[in-house]
């Protein structure tokens, strides 16, 4: 590492030179460097209309941390630049995979035609109930708790979407479903649990969900979740769930690849389909016993939420009768998941670590009572 007058340099590859060619344009090597310290007054250009590999916030993130030179040259320099950073993070099967997924969802948009466009932008007034609007605006413990319950520690649930909002993406969905059908698209399903189901984000909704994401539930995450990443959410997943006749029946046991999911019925009628919940648990403890107060289960209700840690071990029961429709967004934390890699007590959330945790300072404070009173018995004898 070297340093310049502007601070030191993060040295990410072997050094190569950054050569001005006679057009103006920047030619970069195959080694770019960033600086540690950021221009923190630097105001960094958007590049939300580009068709990228990575979300394009990273790509504001990272402009800050250019060399000071090239702050003033143009989006597509920096974005040539940084983008060679970022590539070499980015094993190359990963990145085949990334760059089929753009395809089959530029495929989507361009033949899929959507029944509700109003649906495909945030509309907050028009999407969520006037109480959890309030709760989100004030934006403050007090407030949150005002219109949630928390029937176990972590989970928890409360009236979101109107009623409308849900009749009409349960209507989009089915309309995307018929599509599928008739042009015999072949979609991939939310995850390999699901034969059902359609995930939001492919067919035109990602930057909707990201504002839901950014604006609604990260707020509330900050709160109730800042031992599990919810401070730092950065990505999600979301996708619609279908249970019923000629649907999927149940889900197994699971958890989910998610810090924080949020998870809410959309409705129709049915009965069934409640979801149980058996505690939160790290990788390595994924299997481990169920510990009496862990037990909870959760009838859906339309137009309702519920909030739980990605890593608490769920699944939902039969849906007996009827169909059921839920949308669920599985929020991300990639900070949270690069520091995870450091760490192996998890007691702090994972039931298992703690009781671990308790045991071990149980037969610590016994071992030192024997030792005392061997002392003791020493001393008097
Ligand atoms: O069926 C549900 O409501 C839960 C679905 C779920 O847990 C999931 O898709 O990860
Ligand atoms: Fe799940």
């Amino acid at each position: 590492m070297s340093q310049n007058q502007n601070g030191k340099w993060v040295r990410i590859a072997p050094e190569q030179q950054l050569r001005g060619s006679s057009n103006g344009h920047v030619e970069v090597g195959g080694s770019n460097r960033l600086c540690i310290n950021p221009q923190k007054d630097h105001k960094s250009e958007s590049y939300e209309d580009l068709q990228l590999e990575f979300n394009p916030l990273v790509f504001s993130s990272l402009e800050q941390y250019l060399p000071p030179h090239m702050l003033s040259l143009s989006r597509e320099v920096k974005v040539h630049y940084m983008r060679n950073i970022l590539l070499r993070y980015l094993p190359e099967t990963e990145r085949i995979r990334i760059q089929k997924h753009k395809e089959y969802r530029h495929r989507i948009m361009l033949n899929y035609p959507p029944l509700y466009k109003q649906i495909y932008s945030m509309d907050a007034e028009k999407f969520f109930t006037p109480s959890f609007l309030r709760a989100v605006k004030e934006n403050t413990e007090a407030s949150f708790r005002s219109i949630m319950a928390e029937p176990r520690k972590g989970l928890y649930t409360f009236e979101m979407l109107q009623p409308q909002f849900c009749e009409m993406l349960m209507s989009e969905v089915d309309n995307f479903e018929r599509w599928v059908h008739d042009t015999k698209f072949r979609i991939m399903r939310p995850n390999i649990m699901n034969q059902y189901g359609a995930v939001l984000d492919d067919f035109g909704m990602e930057s909707m969900l990201d504002r839901l994401m950014s604006d609604f539930i990260s707020p509330i995450s900050r709160v109730f979740y800042t031992e599990i990443g919810g401070t730092s959410l950065d990505s999600h997943h979301g996708f619609v769930v279908e249970y019923g006749i000629n649907r999927d029946v149940e889900l197994g046991f699971h958890v989910d690849d998610a810090e924080v999911t949020l998870n809410i019925c959309l409705g129709n009628e049915f009965s069934g389909g409640e979801l149980f919940f058996r505690g939160v648990r790290c990788d390595e403890h994924v299997n481990s016993d169920i510990q009496p107060g862990e037990i909870f289960d959760y009838p859906h209700v339309p137009g309702h939420a519920i909030l739980h840690p990605g890593r608490h071990r769920h699944g939902a029961r039969p849906t007996t009768s009827g169909n059921r429709m839920n949308l669920i967004i599985w929020c991300r934390s990639s900070a949270f998941r690069e520091l995870k890699k450091y760490r192996k007590d998890f007691s702090s959330w994972c039931g298992e670590c703690k009781r671990k945790k308790k045991e071990k300072e149980r037969i610590l404070v016994l071992a030192t009572q024997q030792e005392l009173m061997n002392r003791g018995m020493q001393s008097a004898s």
